[in-house]
């Protein structure tokens, strides 16, 4: 993100206490960093159109502003699409396996049969990769 423009801009909380405060606060700061990630993008390609700039196929310059862009973007456009309700987060030989196995038992809990690996290796795919898995529909 580039410091210039949006440095010092904090995310303003919701109206709300509790929950709904959190709730409002994130919001605010997708929206802002939606807005740092269009405008890093298009600085980096020299472009006037910061809009224009974003439909653009990716430059190896700013690789990461883009995967930023292009996972947010696809959140605000597909929210409603299915996600999982619940990750297991847990290092190599860790005994994550063993935890799925355990929680698959229920009879309400429906799981991946092998790991996405979304975040350590597919993450530049992009949300729109990581929903389409048949495995989430
Ligand atoms: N309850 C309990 N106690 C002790 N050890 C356990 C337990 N559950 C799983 N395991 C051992 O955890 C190893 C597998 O971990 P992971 O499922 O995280 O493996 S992997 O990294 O995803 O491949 C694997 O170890 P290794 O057999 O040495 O590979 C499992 O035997």
């Amino acid at each position: 993100m580039t410091a210039r423009g949006y440095e010092g801009r904090r995310c303003s909380p919701g109206k709300n206490a509790g929950g709904k405060k959190l709730l409002g606060k994130l919001d605010n700061c997708a929206s802002l960093e939606v807005r740092a990630a269009v405008d890093e993008s298009a600085a980096r390609r020299g472009a006037s159109d910061v809009r224009e700039q974003s439909k653009a196929p990716a430059s190896s310059g700013s690789h990461w502003a883009d995967v930023k862009l292009r996972n947010m973007s696809v959140a605000q456009k597909y929210g409603n699409k299915k996600l999982p309700n619940a990750l297991i987060v847990g290092v190599k030989k860790g005994g994550t396996r063993a935890v799925l196995e355990f929680i698959r038992i229920h009879p309400d809990v429906r799981a991946l049969g092998t790991e996405p690996h979304f975040f350590d290796r597919n993450y530049d795919r992009g949300l729109d990769w990581y929903r389409s898995q048949k495995r989430f529909q």
